[in-house]
């Protein structure tokens, strides 16, 4: 045990207990050695069988517990500065599940607490990056073979919405992974948003904006369209087609088996991103581990956290005025200059 990464779990619904399975079963070089929710008996049916593991209701009090040397964190988007500035105190290194901060002002706050620290302790949980349709479609578009890309067609749809889900969190939870998927495809950051949506589907709950379309325009030039459906109520589909001046290449359709049954073929979608995305989680913990393992952080940051949460408020406010807003981020501190998007 002592060789392994303690890792701290603050939050075990269902991506707290995702990955807590996970770093139990799944990836190498780690072991949950705390787990926090104030739903202590959620928490403690998470960390059931595991060995080792101390359990709170408290997550300040989980990262001071016996063994923890890094920290996980799952909880929902609103607790997640407190437990991020709580993480950089102690020095300890940090998987944050996105939205890194959903509003922008705290996600300048952890952004700017890090860089006083001058080093690098976070990384946020953008897992597409760590998919393997994602990194072939980034792959072909750095080698430059299909030439400059000019738009980004994405849609992203979900069977359901969970509770308590508002018309603002289409853009600033679900389509923050676009946001954070196009910035590190294009190599770009995005300049300017511009949300229309059709008359609300009769499957959306309430008064629920569900779907929406969002436009966003990028520093060079480049347009980026996001359709966002998340009470389609017939799969998870999340899909990209980057179109650039020689070719094309879209992502999204594979990840299946197709029976053929009856005189009929049928194409499996997976129900949500627990499914569809499985692999990408897996990757994206494992190489955190390794990486903090090594001391390194090397996915995303908190430079890409605060950027997508600029980017998301904007559109938030695009979706509610009508307008096209303007991206105004602030001037990217020194400890993430050449770090990429
Ligand atoms: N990367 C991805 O694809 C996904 C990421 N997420 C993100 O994961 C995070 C958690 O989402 P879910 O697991 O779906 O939510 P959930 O609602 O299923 O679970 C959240 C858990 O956190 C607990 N909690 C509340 N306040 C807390 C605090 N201060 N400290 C510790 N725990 C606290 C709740 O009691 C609950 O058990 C969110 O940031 C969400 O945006 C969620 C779904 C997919
Ligand atoms: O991050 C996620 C959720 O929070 C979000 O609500 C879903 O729309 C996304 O598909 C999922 O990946």
């Amino acid at each position: 045990m002592g060789d392994l990464l303690g890792v701290a779990v603050l939050g075990a619904g269902h991506m707290g207990a995702d990955h807590i399975r996970r770093l139990d079963r799944v990836v190498s070089g780690a072991r949950v050695a705390a787990v926090a929710d104030p739903d202590l008996i959620r928490a403690r049916e998470a960390a059931a069988g595991l060995t080792g593991v101390t359990v709170h209701p408290d997550p300040i009090a989980a990262l001071d517990a016996p063994g923890v040397q890094a920290v996980l964190i799952a909880s929902p988007g609103p607790a997640h500065e407190e437990a991020l500035l709580g993480a950089f105190t102690r020095g300890l290194p940090v998987l944050c599940e996105k939205p890194m901060v959903p509003d922008s002002t705290g996600a300048l706050r952890v952004m700017e607490a890090e860089a006083r620290l001058g080093r690098r302790l976070a990384q946020i949980g953008f897992m597409r990056r760590y998919d393997t349709e994602y990194r072939r479609l980034k792959a072909l578009l750095d080698g430059g073979g299909l030439g400059r890309p000019l738009m980004l067609h994405c849609t992203h749809r979900n069977v359901s919405s969970p509770a308590g889900f508002t018309s603002a969190m289409l853009i600033n939870s679900s389509v923050s992974h676009e946001i954070d998927a196009a910035r590190w495809l294009l190599g770009q950051e995005l300049t300017a948003v511009t949300v229309l949506r059709p008359t609300p589907s009769a499957g959306a709950p309430g008064d629920l904006l569900d779907p929406q379309f969002v436009l966003f325009e990028t520093e060079r030039g480049a347009l980026v369209d996001v359709e966002v459906f998340v009470n389609c109520g017939f799969g998870y589909q999340v899909r990209c087609e980057a179109v650039c001046e020689a070719g094309s290449a879209r992502i999204g359709d594979e990840h299946t088996m197709v029976v053929t049954a009856g005189g009929c073929a049928r194409q499996e979608v997976a129900p949500d991103y627990l499914v569809r995305f499985a692999d990408a989680y897996d990757r994206e913990v494992q190489a955190w581990v390794d990486a903090t393992r090594r001391g390194e952080v090397t996915g995303p940051g908190a430079w890409d956290g605060y950027a997508a949460s600029v980017v998301a408020e904007a559109g938030v406010r695009a979706l509610e005025t009508g307008a096209r807003v303007a991206v105004d981020l602030a001037p990217r501190p020194a400890l993430y200059a050449g770090g990429g998007h």
